[in-house]
């Protein structure tokens, strides 16, 4: 059995708050997988560096539009991939060098698989014990696979199977031919985009109504009216089973019964099937009920608003978690505001003595108000705060506004491009409940109203207190402002 003073599990945005304030400290860290976690090597980073060459190969197949002939030849994946992997690779080996190396003689890496078997106590999957006085849970979600006839979970994400999650598809060899991908969530609709982007036929299955289900339904009927120009989707429709011919993978459709009763092809056949259906957080493996740690229905470690982990509704002293894990919203940027909190916590809580012994009133709160998310497709999706329904359901007396990209200038540049700005907004306090854009360039152009939001700004002072260049794309987010409706003052 090793004892150490602090246990870090998961080296996603866990391995961001460990900086000089604990060198006193003999700390281990637990990594089963790549250092770096889901963001670095199979997420946020990869995917973009995915999403930007599909786009313009997007709009090089359609600049017609623009009035200039050019075409989308086709793309080096392997070149691709090279050049992507080669950076995230090199910041992963660093990670893990710096922390296993001399630089950090205070930190010893257990790159392998733990479990709680106790409160404070690990086993490794070599089957060592360790224990430690305080633990900060960093351990992440994994993909759901859903049960289906036909399909081997376990075989998922292995060599010569063709069916993946988005934990392998980027290292997908050859580039499908033909990809079926499963859900109309974000990272289907992303993946959707890279591939069909670099050529790739896509079919989504879809088992709601609208694609992007869960964001304002204004915007997303919008955004599944402009995906399905130029996609093919069955919404409505889930897998019944698949089969397996050589290195070719085939599914049957049923109705889901969210459309009622949809027209669907008798059996689509594929080069690979990407699942996208959810994230859940690893509470599982990481058997945290073993531990006493409470757990949400939806899975989650539950966590107070100190980012302190509960047993039967009570802080557990020195035990922190962040991240997917915990988090009600699995985004990188969350993770990382949350990974800060509790690096500032566990100092206060270090420098007091006993684990659990930090004075309440020095520990900081996490900020959940206010949490953007976009989604990087063509065109893009972004959001912050609530939906129109969400207002209308709290009480709000609500005002709307939704203004088109092709109102303003830089719309008739984009040739009237689509678009659509909505703003929704509480009519006697004049303050942005919430904003949901899609558009070009809608992650950059929602910024203002992020920081309207988190500094408490009124709608009529962002709009007309300060200068909004013309003729810029944000002219479309300021005339959306101007276009709410107040009570009087
Ligand atoms: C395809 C994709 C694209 C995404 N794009 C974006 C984006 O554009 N913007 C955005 O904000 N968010 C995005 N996200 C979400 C974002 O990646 C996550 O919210 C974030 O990385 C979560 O960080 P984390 O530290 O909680 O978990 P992770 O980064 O997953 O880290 C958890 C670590 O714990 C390790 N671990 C787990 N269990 C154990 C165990 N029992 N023993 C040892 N080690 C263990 C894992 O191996 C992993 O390295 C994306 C996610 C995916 C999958
Ligand atoms: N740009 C970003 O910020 C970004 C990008 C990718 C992922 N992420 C994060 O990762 C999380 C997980 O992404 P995701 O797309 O997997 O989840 P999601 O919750 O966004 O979408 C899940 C989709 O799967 C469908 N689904 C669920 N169960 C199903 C089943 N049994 N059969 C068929 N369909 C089913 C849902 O209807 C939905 O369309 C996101 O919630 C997000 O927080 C963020």
């Amino acid at each position: 059995m090793t004892h150490f003073d602090l246990l870090l599990i998961g080296t996603g945005s866990g391995n961001m708050f460990l900086d000089d304030r604990f060198s006193g400290l003999n700390v281990a860290i637990a990594e089963e997988w790549h250092f770096g976690g889901t963001c670095l090597n199979v997420g946020c980073i990869p995917t973009k560096m995915f999403v930007y060459p599909a786009t313009i190969a997007e709009q090089a197949a359609e600049a017609n539009r623009y009035n200039l002939s050019t075409d989308f030849h086709g793309v080096d994946w392997p070149a691709l991939q090279k050049r992507i992997f080669d950076r995230v690779d090199a910041i992963e080996s660093g990670g893990r060098d710096y922390r296993s190396g001399d630089r950090q003689p205070n930190v010893s890496v257990v790159a392998e698989h733990v479990e709680f078997v106790g409160e404070k106590t690990v086993r490794t999957a070599s089957g060592e014990t360790i224990t430690a006085d305080r633990i900060v849970i960093a351990a992440g979600a994994s993909p759901v696979i859903p049960e289906a006839t036909g399909l081997e979970p376990k075989l998922v994400d292995t060599d010569g199977y063709p069916v993946f999650t988005s934990n392998s598809i980027m290292r997908i060899p050859q580039r499908p031919e033909r990809l079926v991908i499963i859900g109309s969530g974000i990272i289907a609709m992303e993946f959707a985009h890279v591939f069909a982007g670099l050529g790739t036929e896509v079919t989504v299955i879809a088992r709601g109504p609208r694609l992007l289900g869960t964001i304002d339904e204004e915007v997303s009927t919008e955004f599944t009216e402009l995906f399905e120009r130029n996609h093919t989707v069955h919404r409505g429709a889930e897998v019944a089973s698949y089969s397996f011919d050589n290195d070719q993978v085939s599914v049957t459709l049923r109705p889901s019964g969210r459309l009622g009763d949809v027209d669907l092809p008798a059996q689509l056949d594929a080069d690979a099937v990407l699942i996208a259906t959810g994230r859940t957080p690893n509470t599982t493996s990481l058997r945290v009920g073993d531990a006493g740690f409470d757990i949400l229905d939806d899975a989650r470690l539950s966590v107070d608003s100190r980012q302190r982990v509960l047993s039967q509704g009570r802080p557990v002293p020195g035990v922190f978690a962040l991240g997917d894990i915990s988090s009600p919203h699995q985004l990188k940027h969350v993770a990382n505001h949350e990974a800060a909190v509790v690096g500032d916590n566990l100092a206060v809580d270090v420098a007091a003595g006993a684990p659990g012994s930090g004075a309440e009133a020095q520990l900081r709160e996490v900020n959940h108000h206010a949490v953007p998310g976009a989604v990087f497709t063509s065109p893009q999706v972004a959001y912050v705060g609530i939906t129109e329904e969400e207002a209308r359901r709290a009480g709000h007396d609500v005002s709307v506004k939704v203004q088109k990209y092709a109102d303003v200038a830089y719309g008739w540049a984009m040739a009237d491009d689509p678009g659509i700005v909505k703003i929704v907004a509480d009519r006697a306090t004049r303050k942005i409940l919430g904003a949901h854009i899609v558009g070009h360039e809608a992650s950059m152009i929602i910024q203002p109203l992020i920081q309207a939001m988190a500094f408490d700004q009124r709608a009529d002072e962002v709009a007309k207190g300060q200068y909004w260049i013309h003729p810029a794309l944000p002219e479309v987010v300021e005339n959306a402002l101007l276009g709410l409706e107040f009570n009087d003052a």
